[in-house]
């Protein structure tokens, strides 16, 4: 099964376009966690466990993991949502950009070593920087096109001969590049004119969208920006407001609760 095709079945399955991310900081562990060497695995595969059934996708970011020398708990992580939640695509979001060759390294590391379903790409150093990635025909390859950070628009938002520079990426995306049909592009809840400025240029496309939550995106108007003519087509990301919801043991039952509410107010404006 391709990216898309997984996407597809579990937005259906799930009735669900929230994509739950894994930034385990272990400064914000519930206590009794602390101290114990599996403790990133252990946080995050209780929050996939007490979530899965409500989610499309969820986006493990490597810094979090690589930062505390715990690539072995992202391993396990990514194993044991394949082995347990099978049909939930995995995003690792890692955000690569480099010339071919190192490409080649990064596309192996994010779907050999590491069995992601789909990796977050910086399309900047462009087509040739993305092309290994797509040689993985099956996988997802989801470029940074409007990114949910204010500094975001120092670059993304220069006219480059009569449109933005985030537009572009977006055209290049949905006309030139998108050879596998795996292509998505990442744009923040943040901004959500831009949002439907990018739907319009790409078509069913799927659309990676952070911002929500912690970072104060409204979901009313990131769904109505976003969504296809079928009312889908959107993973939209929270972190933080759905990992620490709740600060002690309960943790877990705080975390599904905070993304079943998500879930219902995404689906109240499909
Ligand atoms: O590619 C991303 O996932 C991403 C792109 C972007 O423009 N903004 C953004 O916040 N992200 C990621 O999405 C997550 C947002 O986390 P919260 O703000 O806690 O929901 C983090 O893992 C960010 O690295």
């Amino acid at each position: 099964m391709t990216f898309t095709e997984q996407l597809a079945a579990a937005w259906q399955k799930n009735d669900s376009q929230l994509c739950v991310g894994l930034d385990p900081d272990p400064a914000k562990f519930p206590a009794h966690l602390k101290g114990r060497d599996d403790a990133i695995f252990e946080f995050c595969k209780t929050i996939v466990d007490a979530t899965a059934d409500l989610v499309c996708s969820f986006k493990p970011q490597i810094a979090y993991f690589a930062a505390r020398r715990a690539e072995d708990q992202l391993e396990a992580l990514i194993a044991h949502i394949h082995e347990r939640h099978p049909g939930i695509p995995v995003i690792l979001d890692a955000k690569r950009g480099d010339i071919g060759s190192t490409a080649e390294q990064y596309a192996v590391e994010a779907f050999e070593r590491f069995k992601a379903d789909a990796v977050t790409v910086n399309p900047y150093m462009g087509r040739d920087s993305v092309e290994p990635y797509l040689a993985f025909p099956d996988k997802g390859v989801i470029l940074l096109c409007r990114t949910s950070n204010a500094g975001g628009s120092d670059l993304q938002f220069l006219d480059v001969g009569g449109e933005k520079l985030y537009e572009r990426v977006a055209r290049l995306a949905a006309e030139q590049w998108n050879t596998t049909g795996q292509i998505g592009l990442v744009v923040g809840a943040t901004f959500p004119a831009e949002i439907a400025r990018v739907r319009a240029i790409v078509g069913e496309m799927p659309l990676l969208v952070p911002g929500i939550g912690a970072q104060g995106g409204d979901i009313e108007a990131t769904v109505k920006a976003g969504r296809t003519a079928a009312g889908t087509g959107l993973m939209i990301n929270s972190s933080r407001a759905i990992l620490y919801a709740g600060k002690g043991e309960d943790y877990a039952s705080a975390a599904r609760l905070a993304a079943r509410e998500t879930r219902d107010a995404i689906n109240a404006h499909r």
